[in-house]
């Protein structure tokens, strides 16, 4: 019987069991029928069959038991569960105890070819040549940056100089290539790790509120300002300012951040007294701050107070020979944080990843590789759940056919987008190369918030 795939049916309905047995035959595939729980449990046992359906009510046990029994004996078995009842309840609760898919009656031919086809690539997978992921390294509660290719090493130096002394540092990189990470990490190989990492966002900065929200404000300083309030640069104490989106910093405003880094002292709204920051101060762009410069738009005596040290994180795309690494290391914290136990990859997955541009860098990354997982389900990375979660469609997909209106297309891209980049406005209008009002009205014109 080696060679042929195995499939086991079970299910008390004649008509179903007939036409899912001729159906299967055609595929080229064995196949054996058990009418109740108890003698699909039997069969399975001596079958040993790679795929099994399974219909949820059966007349001796329900199929759930069968379903956990079946799970209990072989933890990567791939049950296709059946059911006549739309009901939420039961599909989580076969999904929970494992089932691999889960199809509705009257049964639809194409679903389960689908679903069934690919059961059957993971169990075939699963025992022939793959790649198998190797286990990530995790330093405990640490941030860990990834990378092995020159120019990450030479970042690890940078960061071990760093850890030194207190220079203010200027990270370059496009959106989600890790700046904040990097960020972190120089904090926490600092010596003064267990002071604050305070984080302040340049692109929510008005006028009114930068002051108040850097220096903070004394009682009563104006309308609203209650109680006495510390601004980040006391919270930071003498641990680090994370400057984020910097580029973003309106010039008005650039004025004031640059009167504080040159004498490192500031007095809250309102108040009298002079205080002193210890704060390392770390900020980041994902412009190209000399052209802002040329432009205009940023002052270039505030570049250079903050170029002291300048780490330049390249975009994903120009270091694919990280892939393998990050793609290991995204999928054992995904394993971890969602309960998944992918532990292989389909061969062409890398292909997949190595041949996208990635303009989302490695938040897209990890944010693909857990869409991919969800879809996945079982231990194997598929192919096809990955070019899904990428946004790469087949031909023949109903996703992109050629009933598909410009409309319809320009909607997910934008939908994609902002979930490649968590939602930001800015970032997403930076990739998609619109400003963010025309990126806000197409949102509300497709009914998105
Ligand atoms: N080299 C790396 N190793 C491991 N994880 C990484 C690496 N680079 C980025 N990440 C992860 O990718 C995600 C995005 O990174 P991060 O937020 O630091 O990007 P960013 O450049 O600050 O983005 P933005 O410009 O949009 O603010 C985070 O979850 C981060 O932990």
């Amino acid at each position: 019987m080696h060679g042929v795939k195995r499939i086991l049916i079970i299910d008390d309905e004649t008509a179903i069991q007939e036409s899912l047995e001729m159906f299967l035959r055609e595929k080229g595939l064995a196949v054996c029928v058990a009418g109740t729980g108890s003698e699909g449990l039997e069969q399975y046992l001596v079958f040993q069959p790679q795929v099994i359906v399974l219909d949820i009510r059966l007349p001796d046990i329900s199929g759930l038991e069968v379903l956990k029994q079946i799970m209990a004996v072989d933890a990567d078995a791939k049950v296709i569960m059946i059911t006549a009842y739309h009901d939420m309840e039961t599909t989580i609760e076969a999904m929970r105890n494992g089932a691999y898919d889960y199809i509705h009656k009257p049964l639809d031919v194409d679903e389960l070819d689908y679903a069934v086809t690919k059961s059957l690539r993971i169990a075939e997978t699963a025992t022939s040549s793959r790649q198998v992921i190797r286990r990530a390294i995790h330093a405990a509660g640490r941030h860990q940056i990834i990378g092995h290719t020159p120019v990450m090493r030479g970042l690890f130096k940078t960061i071990g100089l760093l850890s030194r002394n207190r220079a203010t540092v200027l990270i370059e990189g496009e959106t989600g290539s890790g700046k904040e990470l990097i960020a972190r990490v120089i904090h926490e190989s600092s010596s003064s790790n267990d002071e604050p990492f305070i984080t302040v966002d340049c692109t929510t900065l008005v006028d009114s509120l930068f002051e108040s929200e850097l220096f903070g404000h004394e009682r009563g300083a104006f309308t609203g300002a209650g109680e006495m309030k510390r601004g980040r640069l006391e919270l930071a104490g003498e641990g680090t300012i994370f400057l984020d989106e910097v580029g973003d910093l309106p010039l008005s405003l650039q004025a004031k951040l640059l009167r504080f880094l040159e004498y490192r002292e500031f007095t809250r709204v309102g108040g009298t007294q002079t205080l002193c920051s210890k704060a390392r101060i770390i900020a980041a762009t994902n412009h190209n701050l000399s052209d802002l410069v040329t432009k205009g738009l940023f002052r270039r005596d505030l570049l250079f107070r903050l170029k002291v040290v300048t780490i330049t994180l390249p975009p994903l795309r120009e270091r694919m020979d990280d892939l393998q690494a990050l793609v290991d290391f995204f999928i054992a914290g995904i394993n971890r944080d969602l309960g998944s136990r992918i532990n292989r990859i389909e061969r062409e997955v890398m292909n997949i990843l190595k041949g996208y541009t990635w303009p989302g860098n490695v938040r897209e990354l990890k944010n693909v590789l857990t869409k991919a997982v969800l879809e996945s389900r079982g231990a194997v990375l598929l192919t096809d759940a990955v070019e899904t979660a990428i946004g790469i469609f087949p031909l023949d997909s109903p996703e992109t056919d050629a009933s598909t209106s410009l409309d319809e297309l320009e909607k997910k891209h934008i939908l994609k987008t902002m979930s490649e980049t968590d939602g930001n406005l800015s970032a997403a209008a930076r990739i998609l190369g619109v400003s963010r009002p025309t990126l806000r009205k197409r949102l509300k014109q497709y009914g998105m918030r």
